[in-house]
């Protein structure tokens, strides 16, 4: 069950996060972004922007560069050129201690969380992120979002089912109400229904002005809650837009939700 929205309760903010969400001005802004390992680039320009409180898909094969290009946003990974603009403020090269005292969390592919650990230690763990939470404010919170990691309080993480990793890898990062979130591939191994109730989680959190990036190969799910869209192939945005738009620029190269596996597929639904 998926629990309702509540009220956001003010907590102690410093005047390096980002600022709150105006619908004016995107509050990601990403440009002519390029990164490699070594000398093989892999990200050769990229352009995109998100508004506040969205959420933007960006949908691609394997080996596109999605989980590169979230990894710079963090930054987790350099950038080789272009510039990263968080709320205004160019943050291209900011370390991730900086950028997640910004705001922005980055939840990575596979479980965001601490497999060893209970779920009451990993939420624990989120206090330190904002002045003036308490335990009990995080355990409340991350537990009005999942009721179902309250009754699971003492079990170690890594023996929770998959989809319930990912509710407490999203609570973790809601504990802290970021300004942006990044989300990796939240789908992996799980069965749609659960992808679902994830997603539908997400457009929730979209709706108390969060601003979401996430990156995904399911693409009909994430489709569903974005606002909007956009295609990476091979390092290139190929295509943006409206959700509906991508889903009908996509919808012949993919059934049940799948994006085809080779790049040359989507090449051909650019044009
Ligand atoms: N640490 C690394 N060292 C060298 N090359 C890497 C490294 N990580 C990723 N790559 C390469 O960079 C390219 C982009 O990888 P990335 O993981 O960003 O793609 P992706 O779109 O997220 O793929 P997937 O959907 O399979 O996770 C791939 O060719 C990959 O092999």
């Amino acid at each position: 069950m998926i629990a309702g929205l509540r009220q956001r309760r003010p907590v102690a903010t410093s005047p390096d996060r980002t600022p709150a969400a105006t619908p004016e001005a995107p509050l990601v802004d990403v440009r002519g972004l390029r990164a490699g390992y070594g000398r093989v680039e892999v990200l050769h320009g990229v352009d995109l922007s998100v508004a506040a409180g969205q959420v933007l898909a960006v949908l691609g094969p394997n080996g596109a560069g999605k989980s590169t290009l979230l990894r710079v946003l963090a930054g987790l990974h350099p950038a080789g050129g272009g510039e990263v603009v968080l709320g205004g403020r160019r943050v291209t090269g900011a370390d991730p201690v900086d950028l997640a005292r910004r705001g922005l969390c980055l939840i990575p592919e596979g479980r965001g969380v601490f497999p060893s650990l209970t779920v009451r230690e990993n939420l624990r763990m989120m206090t330190h992120r904002r002045a003036g939470m308490s335990v009990a404010d995080v355990e409340e919170r991350a537990i009005a979002r999942f009721p179902r990691l309250g009754q699971r309080l003492h079990q170690p993480a890594g023996t929770m089912s998959g989809g319930e990793q990912q509710m407490l890898a999203l609570a973790r990062a809601i504990v802290a109400e970021p300004a942006v979130l990044l989300l990796d591939e939240l789908s992996m191994g799980l069965a749609p229904r659960v992808v679902a109730e994830l997603y539908a989680t997400v457009r929730a959190i979209a709706e108390e002005n969060v601003t979401i990036i996430v990156v995904e190969q399911f693409a009909a799910t994430v489709l569903a809650v974005a606002d909007t869209a956009a295609v990476l192939v091979e390092g290139r945005i190929a295509a943006a837009g409206p959700p509906d738009e991508i889903a009908g620029r996509l919808s012949g190269a993919y059934l049940g939700g799948q994006l085809p596996p080779d790049a040359t597929t989507i090449d051909e639904v650019r044009s």
